[in-house]
């Protein structure tokens, strides 16, 4: 019998779930606060596609990502995701809620709580910001190993670090990103709980370390 971590019953509010994934040895942290989040994906499942952002400045420059950020006070989770997106890459799209994240850092003044946004279709072409460059990728197959993959890509990097595969970069995105990857591919709703040791961003190392900032993960599949 899986235990759902803390902090998930909330955002669970009473849904089945079915175990995906759980890894790491660590008790999970306490966290003083919550602070919530969006990130948005549109997908282009005609061509197998997906758009991801370049982040070009502040926390976390040099990462891949979806498009999102704070949810601000008066604002929806999903006004929110409305506004990221087309403030980062200029699109409006009709985005669906696939998930929840809740992520907590060690010695964070609080924890993210994530909810993630997908879409296929877009008003238009994405378009650069100051904060993000738009850019799309290949999809996997959500069967692949994502964690083989992103150390593939990994060792296949030129040595100035350009990205020429144009396969979507996992080595380049969030860590945990690894992990739920093969659901939002496969579009399966899920909630996950990831607990971080300091300093998580992807940087250039050893692609045997690509999960080393992660202590503990709980990933489940939301079900009827
Ligand atoms: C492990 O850490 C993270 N994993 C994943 N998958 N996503 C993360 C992680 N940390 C942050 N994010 C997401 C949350 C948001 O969608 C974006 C941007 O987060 P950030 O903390 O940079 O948000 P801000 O830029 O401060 O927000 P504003 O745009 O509102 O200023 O990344």
């Amino acid at each position: 019998m899986d235990q759902v971590p803390p902090g998930l019953e909330e955002i669970l509010d009473g849904k089945n779930h079915k175990l995906f994934l759980q890894g790491g040895n660590e008790t999970w942290m306490g966290f003083p606060a919550v602070k919530r989040f969006t990130n948005a994906f549109i997908l282009d499942e005609v061509n197998d596609k997906i758009l991801l952002g370049y982040k070009k400045r502040g926390f976390a420059q040099g990462i891949y990502n979806g498009f999102g950020g704070k949810v601000d006070i008066g604002e929806t989770p999903l006004q929110a995701a409305h506004r990221e997106l087309e403030e980062e890459a200029g699109v409006q799209a009709p985005l669906q809620w696939f998930g929840a994240l809740l992520f907590y850092q060690t010695d964070h003044e609080y924890a993210h709580y994530i909810d993630l946004y997908r879409a296929n279709s877009w008003s238009s072409e994405p378009i650069e910001t100051e904060e993000m460059k738009p850019r799309w990728f290949a999809l996997p197959d959500p069967s692949t190993d994502m964690i083989q993959l992103a150390e593939r890509l990994s060792r296949e990097e030129t040595s100035e670090g350009e990205t020429h595969v144009e396969i979507v970069p996992l080595h380049k995105m969030w860590r945990d990103d690894l992990l739920w990857m093969p659901l939002m591919i496969s579009n399966k709703p899920f909630v996950g709980r990831v607990d971080l040791v300091q300093d998580s961003a992807p940087k250039a190392g050893s692609p045997s370390e690509l999960l080393h900032p992660l202590a503990k993960w709980w990933i489940a599949t939301i079900v009827d």
